[in-house]
């Protein structure tokens, strides 16, 4: 019987996609033998999805890996990088490479995160963001937000003396009216402050939007030119309706400020100030309005749910290791005394008390991935290649929790943050002020003084004025935590009583100064 030629029709397009698919395959085959080695089970694909517990999984690929690894999901190459040096030398010192954020079409091209600070790749763009929460946000500037911290924390203190349940709500207030105030002035209402629910509206956009696959556009990008009214281009109405969302909860509460400094009525904010400084000088200043609103609606965005996840995280830790609450007790007793509160200044003579935020951010991280990063370009590490358009994660989960750099890892030890003698807080071997939970490079969150001072403010105004610890029956429940969007635990039975008679009084004076 004579062989069919190749070159009929029915049997030239099967052999044509055969030799593309041979094609790929070698070709992805031969630059994998030069990616980091990782867990991935099927030819090409690699993994179909991770495992549920993906932190303990992350954790468990870092010992068998080392300090990069490869983890393919879908054809898709994630570079994992699971020790600080690795990440400080990927992320720090070839930042020029390594600063850009995975693109979606969905996200950045339907909703219009492309000119959002923490999404947008544009560097000149990014450039004058971060220069702004320099200028506003960073070590100086923040401390004129100090009051407003102590306040609001000192506020949900009393609050949570009031009640008998979760102090979550009492937290998630005071965040948000940091937030808001620190941002715009703005002094929230209630929890039903219209607001605030669209800011949270938003949020659950942003987490919808930036989860990987779940909008089919995102793996077959040809989707995005469907006409609008097209049967299945439901997407489409969904972005423009989101992106209009948005807009407009980022333009009302800027412009109530510019209605408000109209008329001599704003309070000092991050945006009454820089609007200052613009309208005085505005060829001295490289922004202009758009920065600024954009720079302003990241502070709730960016800021809340992963402040308040790191407070629930300190309440935790108290009542899981009753010592250290002792401790950082007997440490406000000597140093601050029961006639005054302590304030964010006291931060220096409190030593203990600033070791316990540093152990908070290092035990249960709030973003135990970091944010994700990607490749500008390829770059060679350690003998391997680390292809140019790969996503790049830091796994600080393995990195705060590495028994050669911390012994007894998953006990609460303030103590592994202060120097010998425990007088003062001990330069991290990274070498640098954030901690790891902050990310890193470029891209390194430029609230992280701002939450820290929150953090600490929470710390010591409850550990001041309060005894935290487990109802009894309650003492053997494990307090287990959730992945959304941060890692926080999940609500757990917890007491809280006035650690002596006139606390409540002098929280109440504070507030009503
Ligand atoms: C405990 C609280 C916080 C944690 C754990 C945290 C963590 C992070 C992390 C991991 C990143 C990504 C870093 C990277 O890509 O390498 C980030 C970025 C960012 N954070 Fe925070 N953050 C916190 C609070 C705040 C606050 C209070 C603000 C308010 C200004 C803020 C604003 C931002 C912004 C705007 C970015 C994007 C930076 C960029 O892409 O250039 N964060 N944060």
């Amino acid at each position: 019987m004579p062989l069919p030629s190749l070159s009929t029709p029915s049997t030239a397009l099967p052999f044509a996609l055969l030799t593309l698919f041979l094609a790929l395959y070698l070709h992805r085959r031969s630059r994998r033998r030069f990616l980091p080695p990782g867990p991935n089970p099927l030819p090409l694909i690699g993994n179909l999805r991770l495992p549920d517990d993906r932190l303990g999984a992350f954790k468990e690929w870092a010992v068998k890996y080392g300090e990069v690894m490869t983890i393919r999901i879908w054809g898709m190459d994630l570079i994992v990088l699971n020790s600080q040096r690795a990440a400080l030398e990927v992320l720090e010192k070839r930042a020029g490479a390594t600063s850009g954020r995975p693109r979606t079409v969905m996200a950045h091209e339907l909703v219009g995160f492309a000119d959002v600070p923490s999404q947008t790749n544009d560097p000149v763009l990014h450039k004058r963001y971060r220069r702004l929460y320099a200028s506003a946000i960073s070590t100086r500037g923040a401390q004129r937000y100090w009051g407003i911290q102590e306040r609001e924390l000192r506020k949900a203190t009393l609050d949570i003396l009031a009640v008998s349940g979760s102090p979550s709500p009492a937290l998630k207030r005071a965040v948000a009216a940091i937030s808001f105030l620190v941002a715009y002035g703005y002094d929230i209402e209630n929890d039903d402050d219209e607001l605030i629910v669209r800011v949270n509206e938003i949020l659950r956009i942003f987490e919808k939007v930036l989860e990987p696959g779940a909008f089919l556009v995102d793996i077959i990008p040809l989707l995005k030119h469907l006409p609008t009214w097209f049967p299945g281009a439901g997407f489409k109405r969904l972005a423009l309706r989101w992106k209009k969302r948005i807009q407009e909860t980022r333009e009302a509460p800027f412009e109530r400020v510019k209605r408000d400094m109209a008329t001599g009525k704003a309070r000092s904010s991050f945006c009454s100030t820089l609007l200052e400084q613009h309208m005085l000088d505005p060829q001295a200043s490289d922004y202009d309005e758009e920065i600024i609103k954009a720079t302003a609606a990241s502070i709730y965005s960016a800021g809340s749910d992963t402040s308040v996840a790191a407070i629930q995280t300190f309440l935790a830790a108290m009542v899981l290791f009753p010592a250290v609450q002792d401790k950082a007790q007997t440490e406000l007793d000597r140093v601050i005394g029961r006639d005054r509160l302590p304030s964010i200044e006291d931060r220096d003579i409190l030593p203990y008390c600033s070791a316990i935020v540093q152990e908070v951010l290092r035990w249960h991280p709030v973003t135990p991935l970091a944010l994700p990063h990607v490749l500008e370009q390829d770059e060679e590490f350690r003998g391997y290649v680390l292809p140019k358009g790969a996503t790049i994660i830091a796994n600080v989960w393995a990195m705060t929790r590495g028994e050669s750099i911390h012994a007894r890892p998953e006990e609460f030890v303030p103590e592994r943050h202060l120097t010998e003698d425990g007088t003062a807080l001990r330069t991290p071997d990274t070498g640098r002020h954030a901690s790891l939970t902050f990310g890193f490079g470029r891209r390194v969150c430029p609230g992280s003084v701002l939450a820290e001072a929150t953090v600490f403010a929470a710390v010591v105004s409850t550990l001041w004025a309060c005894t935290l610890s487990r109802p009894p029956g309650t003492e053997d429940m494990v307090i287990e935590y959730e992945m959304l969007g941060v890692h926080r635990p999940k609500d757990f039975p917890i007491d809280i009583k006035q650690r002596f008679p006139g606390a409540k009084e002098i929280l109440h004076s504070a507030i009503n100064e």
